[in-house]
């Protein structure tokens, strides 16, 4: 704490006494338009209205015929390089001694030169503002803080030099001791809480990117801890107590806050809204913004303070705007996340406005208006955090969807493939079993005779080729029974050639069954010839099966179209037991042979080797 003191020329002699003494009087006599009444109970006093200030080019103190124009509400001139010289006077009007405080609450004023005046006409200077260390005022606080002490009945004057290259914004209270205490009390302990809530989410999302590795809540992360940093600079806590030894280099903070908060909320937002794929042009204008901000950073170190703000606080609306921008397009593009994103600009350029508003008096200073600012930014800050959340949520139920899709496309793609392998299957099931059945008709078409059913000439020669090896392998008989229709010829000529045919159909039906009763091969051999093979036969046995086929034959007359005619055959029948050494011919031979003796015998009749002929 140091305090510095204007000498004091009480005691002198010098000619000019009279003239300071009338300054002193002057001085004693406030005739100043306001003048605040400290009476017993007194609390605060909002120094905004009724203030007495004057703008001038330098740090000149003005004269007494100097003008003074009249505040209608709190001082505020934005970016002004001129000097303010404001006053005002206080009096105790009580009867005990007031300890008062001085509260200017805006912090970021580089250069505040508080001139308490006694009713004497002491002066005591205090030299407050952010380009003066810390150490170096009377109390350690946020807000720029000045200690008056007033005697019963005491009247001060107060006169104060302001210069700054931030904005020109005066906000001022003054306060008793023990009032300002409890309110400071309040305060931080409001701002400890937002601060704390809004650091607990953004360490929370640092966590979260530790975990899942997402970018975005890396940056989200980053995006709110410099917004926090940018606000508590404004509120003072970072030139108090974060960078109070430095606090002349402090100019350098705002520019790289500005280029963090812009930068990590567009690595943040670029992402979130999916902006890269689906508005790539929008996604470049940020990426520019971004690297606008960090240029203009850089630059900011070069170049004068007074212009970089201006520049700074340019670039802050344009980014902000982009941003916001970005967020509404996305949002008429209906991506569902970018609601909460615009509804998280919405609110906080809703408390922006309401603290613009009421920093230039626009509007009734309250206690909601002067946290406008603070709530809009929470809410912004939850908005995103669920902005973030819910674009999470939408990317996992899209790949959720997709995944559901492609299992529902290959469940549907295995069901087609085996519908069509089950109907492929049937397919060439029945196909299988038509050509089963076509060949197994061709087959029989192969091996039976067209007209009289029996089997043909081709199946009966294979029959006897494998009867001929079975009986050679089982040491068995092997009969042929040759039966010839007797003068079919004349059947023919007489009746005709159909009714040739319906003979041949009816000898053929008695010859079957005949033969089945013997289990006997029966085929058609020629044109009315027809021929049985007999298996392990007795000769006795082939001789008995050889009469039923003659006398079945013959015993009933043939009904053909035009009358009845009865039929008779001449056979001949062979019986061998074939060896390696014989031939399946030998024995058709031998059944021909026989057959034509019966013939020639005069027909009707059977003749068989070794044994005698049979009518
Ligand atoms: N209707 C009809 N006649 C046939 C068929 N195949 C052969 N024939 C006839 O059968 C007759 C056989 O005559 P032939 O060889 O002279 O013998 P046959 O008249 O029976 O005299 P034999 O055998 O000596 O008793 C011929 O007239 C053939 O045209 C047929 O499928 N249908």
């Amino acid at each position: 704490m140091q305090k510095r003191h204007y000498p004091n020329r009480k005691g002198q002699t010098s000619p000019g006494m009279w003239a300071m003494l009338l300054l002193t009087l002057l001085m004693a006599c406030p005739v100043y338009a306001l003048t605040v009444t400290t009476s017993e109970g007194f609390t605060s006093y909002t120094l905004n209205a009724g203030l007495e200030y004057r703008l001038q080019p330098d740090a000149q103190r003005p004269d007494s015929n100097a003008a003074w124009d009249v505040s209608r509400d709190t001082l505020t001139f934005g970016f002004n390089p001129s000097h303010l010289w404001i006053r005002f006077g206080v009096h105790n009007t009580s009867a005990l001694p007031q300890d008062l405080i001085l509260d200017i609450e805006y912090p970021l004023l580089d250069q505040v030169d508080v001139i308490v005046v006694s009713p004497t006409g002491d002066e005591r200077i205090h030299y407050l503002g952010d380009l003066r260390p810390i150490s170096e005022q009377e109390i350690e606080h946020p807000h720029l803080l000045t200690p008056i002490t007033l005697a019963p009945g005491e009247k001060n004057k107060i006169l104060i030099r302001v210069k700054t290259e931030a904005t020109l914004n005066i906000p001022m209270t003054l306060w008793s001791k023990s009032a300002f205490i409890g309110s400071t009390q309040h305060d931080t302990a409001y701002d400890l809480l937002m601060y704390g809530i809004l650091i607990g989410v953004a360490l929370y999302h640092l966590l979260l990117f530790v975990q899942l590795r997402e970018p975005a809540y890396f940056w989200y992360s980053v995006f709110l801890l410099s917004l926090v940093s940018v606000f508590a600079y404004f509120q003072g806590y970072i030139n108090a107590y974060v960078i109070s030894d430095i606090r002349d280099q402090s100019n350098h903070f705002l520019p790289w806050a500005y280029a963090l908060v812009a930068s990590s909320c567009i690595l943040y937002i670029q992402p979130t809204l999916d902006l890269p794929r689906s508005r790539p042009g929008y996604s470049r204008a940020l990426t520019i913004t971004m690297c606008a901000g960090i240029l203009l950073a850089v630059v900011s170190s070069f170049i004068a303070y007074s212009i970089a703000i201006k520049l700074l606080t340019v670039y802050a609306v344009g980014a902000a705007l982009i941003v916001i921008g970005a967020q509404a397009i996305r949002a008429i593009d209906r991506y569902e996340p970018a609601f909460y994103g615009v509804s998280a600009g919405a609110f906080l350029v809703a408390g922006m406005g309401i603290t613009v508003l009421e920093k230039t008096g626009q509007i009734t200073s309250t206690p909601l208006s002067r946290s406008a600012g603070d709530i809009g930014f929470t809410i912004m800050a939850i908005f995103y955090a669920l902005l973030l959340s819910q674009r999470m949520r939408w990317e996992q139920d899209r790949r959720h969807k997709a995944e559901q899709a492609v299992a529902l496309s290959n469940a549907e793609l295995l069901r087609t493939q085996k519908q069509l392998n089950q109907e492929l299957d049937s397919l060439v099931h029945a196909r299988t079993q038509e050509l089963e059945k076509a060949n197994e008709r061709l087959h029989h078409a192969s091996v039976t005779d067209p007209l009289t059913k029996l089997y043909n000439r081709r199946y009966f020669d294979d029959a006897l080729v494998t009867h001929h090896n079975s009986a050679i392998k089982f040491n068995e008989t092997l009969t042929v029974i040759l039966l010839d229709i007797d003068h079919f010829k004349r059947i023919n000529d007489t009746y005709g050639h159909p009714a040739g045919d319906v003979c041949l159909i009816t000898i053929a039906q008695r010859i079957k069954s005949v033969g089945e009763r013997y289990e006997a091969i029966c085929a058609r051999y020629g044109g009315e010839e027809f021929i049985l093979l007999l298996q392990n036969k007795s000769q006795s046995e082939a001789q008995h099966i050889a009469e039923d086929l003659l006398t079945t034959i013959k015993q009933s007359p043939v009904p053909i179209p035009g009358g009845e005619i009865t039929v008779t055959t001449s056979i001949g029948l062979a019986i061998m037991t074939p060896q390696r050494n014989t031939n399946p011919d030998d024995i058709l031979k031998s059944a021909d042979d026989l057959l034509y003796k019966a013939k020639d015998a005069g027909r009707d009749r059977i003749f068989s080797s070794p044994a005698a002929p049979v009518n």
